[in-house]
């Protein structure tokens, strides 16, 4: 027996198990089986079909859950929808008590919920009653704030209609709430998709539902496999799917809702890097380190798993880190004393020791923590590569396990450069006592969020999402509520489908009418790096009137041309970096060189549309005023400093995408074409415009207009042609960062399929839209599609 002297002798801690009682009660009281939620109820799945859920701490057997067939989607989708005009028809108020009320039972059961997260995913418990349960509270209450406020912050927007969600395993009652608190904050009804391993929680949270008088039908839970979330994904009842998961199912996803006029959300997969600088604080960066890898078994999208460190550290970081790495207890998920619980499920135990296994092999210098877990159990030590090549496996791949690797730099610019050298761009960590190092380093990141000093820091009031392959879209804040709305101009009756009409132009000389050739002097090239460039193809083709009358040629673009003009655009980033005062002179001088050519515009626009001389003087008059308008508001995109918990100012800033494609639409082209381009331009975009090819002519004059408002090269690139197959090239190319279409359907499908490849935040717009208008054609909803939130957490205190 351990005696007290033993104890004082050793410090060793002793077990201090959480008890699992009550779970087991609920358990046995639901005689461990489980039915979907579905209007209220708890309904038996259509086929009648089930599979096991176990604790990967212990293998123990817990419930048999229902698995979801196309049957029980539809069931639950119809359900959504019966709710929906009640619950979106409730004030405000109304929906934020009942989020409130979430909450307050939330508190009151939280322990329960904690013991039942650890025992269905294996986390320790010290995590899940510390920062998963009161985090998923938090959730609750700040968007029972929203739901209060939604008329007077989200004026002129409504709900979106029906959500389908899809979570991973990996915080599973956390995520539900990111997801469902914003969507039921802002009118929306919901059919949920638990992850396979980790259904439970949801299944409690769906009773609790019940017990706050939820109305029937708001939340509905499906649980199921891949498949029970396919067919989510794929029912026509959906209006909007928000995911988070693996960046091969976001790929998916992507494809699976192309041409539908599904809003999607993605939070997908990182490799996010931690970067120690020579003067961090090293003590606190090992901290760091254990809060980013071995946090949840290093099954965390944003864990900070490539370690960066200045050289002249390395050694002695690596030697405190190994230092810490001995002290780390590995075990029972529900002793309090331990840190480090299961991995989740013997598929993810194995993927993680294949990537262990291939790392060693190639020689990769291992270290890991002394394994003295149960005998049963899925646990994996954590694992430490030191020196791995930029380039290895190691460095690249998402391993979703506790295994952090670590590269040595010399310079700030070194640092930038790897930590960018990846496909994800979801979080980064960075250490360092110089707060100019620290905001130099993280304006420069490809990360959705950056901790300074600090590490997976998370509040319902800040953001969360990634850039590149990691997604698009935020969850939480103002920022995340907004994909949960939509536009209520979007949805006024009588908004038709846009309808280009099918493009004339073919690679063939165009007929020419006698006497016509003697008018035309010129064939139109495109505008590619301020250079007028001639067509690739060497082909051109006749640009006619609205009327028909031949007006002259213009060149047929091709992808090589679409190609010349990404390069050109992607060299151009001095212009994301000026200040928004510079683009703003820029604009204000494009616009008053346009003025001075009004006539030749005003001319174009009659003959392109065939409208009298005063509705294009108008039109052209509404052309100036936009410019106008995105010149003024070049400066004024600010971002904002969120109100987290902890002691941070937790910065959101607004920054651009980088290089964008623009299809712009056929209807008042010349407005549409600017109100497009110019929102990105001012807020720091590079952009490839491809404009209808009828207007060609005209846009071969706007460059004109161009090269005399010092707009620097290749900011601004035009190229015509077939536009929906140069929509298809851009949405194809991995050097294009977003994409906007505003176009007929077919086209809108291409792009967004073709999106999927590097995963490029796309907006498209099948609608025709009223350019003139001020309400539909300028404003904040093309402002927030210019831009990406980067959420910048930087301590202040003690
Ligand atoms: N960015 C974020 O916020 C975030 C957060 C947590 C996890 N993740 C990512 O999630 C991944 C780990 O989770 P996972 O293994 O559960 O991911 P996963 O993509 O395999 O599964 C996620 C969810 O999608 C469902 N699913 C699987 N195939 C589907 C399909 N074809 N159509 C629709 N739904 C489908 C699953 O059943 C599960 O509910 C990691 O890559 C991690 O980075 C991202
Ligand atoms: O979505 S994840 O990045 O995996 C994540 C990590 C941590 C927390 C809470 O601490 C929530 C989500």
């Amino acid at each position: 027996m351990t005696t007290v002297a033993d104890i004082l002798r050793t410090m060793d801690y002793g077990p201090c198990l959480e008890a699992a009682a009550p779970v087991h009660s609920w358990l046995d009281a639901h005689a461990h089986s489980f039915r979907h939620f579905i209007h209220g109820e708890f309904v038996a799945p259509a086929q009648n079909e089930y599979f096991e859920v176990f604790n990967p701490a212990t293998e123990e057997r817990l419930a048999r859950v229902a698995h979801g067939s196309d049957a029980d989607i539809d069931q639950a989708v119809a359900a959504a929808r019966q709710a929906l005009p009640a619950w979106s028809g409730l004030s405000g108020h109304q929906r934020a008590r009942y989020l409130y009320a979430i909450a307050r039972h939330l508190q009151k059961h939280a322990r329960f919920f904690a013991v039942l997260e650890t025992m269905d995913n294996g986390k320790t418990i010290r995590e899940s009653r510390d920062i998963d349960i009161p985090l998923v509270v938090r959730h609750f209450y700040h968007h029972a704030g929203w739901a209060q406020l939604l008329d007077s912050e989200f004026p002129a927007h409504q709900a979106v209609g029906v959500c389908g969600q899809i979570v991973p395993w990996n915080f599973p009652l956390l995520m539900l709430a990111w997801k469902v608190a914003p969507a039921l904050a802002a009118g929306n009804t919901v059919v949920l998709k638990p992850a396979e391993f980790t259904p439970l929680t949801a299944l409690a949270f769906a009773e609790l539902c019940v017990e706050v008088g939820l109305p029937a039908g708001v939340l509905n839970i499906v649980t199921g496999d891949g498949h029970t979330g396919a067919s989510l994904v794929n029912h026509a009842g959906v209006d909007k799917i928000a995911f988070t998961g693996s960046t091969a199912v976001g790929r998916l996803i992507r494809r699976a809702t192309a041409g539908t006029d599904k809003k999607l959300s993605l939070e997908l997969g990182g490799k996010s890097p931690f970067i120690v600088f020579d003067d961090a604080d090293l003590d606190a960066a090992v901290e760091g380190v254990v809060d980013s890898i071995w946090f949840n078994q290093g099954q965390v999208c944003c864990a900070g798993s490539r370690i960066l460190v200045q050289e002249s550290v390395a050694a002695r970081f690596g030697d405190k880190l190994r230092a810490r790495m001995r002290k780390l207890r590995i075990g029972n998920p529900l002793d309090k004393s331990n840190d480090v619980g299961a991995i989740v499920d013997r598929v993810q135990l194995q993927r993680i020791r294949q990537m262990v296994e291939s790392g060693r092999a190639d020689g990769l210098s291992c270290w890991q923590t002394a394994l003295d877990a149960p005998s049963s159990g899925h646990f994996f030590a954590p694992t430490f590569f030191e020196d791995v090549p930029a380039a290895h496996a190691l460095a690249q791949e998402e391993i979703f396990g506790p295994v952090v690797i670590s590269m040595g730099f010399r310079t700030l610019d070194e640092a930038v450069a790897l930590a960018n050298h990846s496909r994800y761009g979801l979080a980064a960590s960075l250490w360092s006592e110089n707060i100019d190092v620290c905001l130099t380093v993280a304006a420069q990141l490809a990360a959705g969020v950056v901790w300074v000093n600090g590490a997976n820091m998370f509040d319902a009031a800040a953001g969360f999402g990634g850039y590149r392959e990691s997604g698009f879209g935020r969850e939480g804040g103002r920022e995340g509520m907004h994909e949960y709305l939509v536009p209520k101009w979007l949805h006024a009756p009588g908004a038709q489908q846009a309808q280009d009409a099918p493009v004339q132009v073919a690679a063939h000389l165009a007929p020419t009418e006698a006497g016509a050739a003697r008018s035309i002097d010129r064939s139109a090239k495109f505008y590619i790096g301020g250079k007028q460039v001639r067509p690739d193809s060497g082909y051109s083709f006749g640009v006619r009137s609205g009327s028909g009358a031949l007006l002259g040629h213009a060149g047929f673009g091709n992808r090589k041309d679409i190609r010349n003009a990404v390069e050109t655009a992607r060299k151009a980033g001095n212009w994301s970096q000026a200040s928004g005062h510079a683009r703003a002179q820029v604009l204000y001088y494009f616009a008053e060189n346009l003025g001075a050519r009004a006539q030749t515009f005003i001319a174009h626009l009659q003959a392109i549309d065939g409208i009298s001389e005063a509705a294009a003087s108008q039109q052209f008059e509404q052309v100036l005023a936009r410019v106008f308008h995105y010149a003024a508001m070049a400066d004024k995109h600010d971002g904002s400093v969120h109100s987290t918990l902890t002691a941070h100012v937790t910065l959101a800033m607004n920054e651009p995408f980088g290089v964008v494609g623009v299809r712009s639409p056929a209807h008042t082209p010349l407005l549409a074409a600017l109100s497009l381009a110019l929102p990105l331009l001012a807020t720091g975009n590079r952009v490839v415009l491809v404009p209808p090819p009828d207007a060609s002519l005209m846009f071969a004059d706007l460059y004109q207009v161009l090269d005399t408002s010092d707009m620097p090269a290749g900011v601004l690139n035009i190229v015509w042609g077939d536009s929906d197959e140069l929509a298809e090239v851009l949405a194809l190319h991995d050097d294009v960062d977003a994409l906007w279409y505003f176009g007929p359907a077919a086209g809108a499908a291409r792009v967004q399929a073709a999106s999927a490849g590097n995963l490029k935040s796309t907006w498209v717009q099948r609608r025709q839209l009223d350019w003139t208008s001020r309400e539909q054609g300028q404003g904040g909803e093309f402002m927030r599609h210019a831009t990406q939130v980067k959420n910048v957490w930087i301590p202040y205190g003690e």
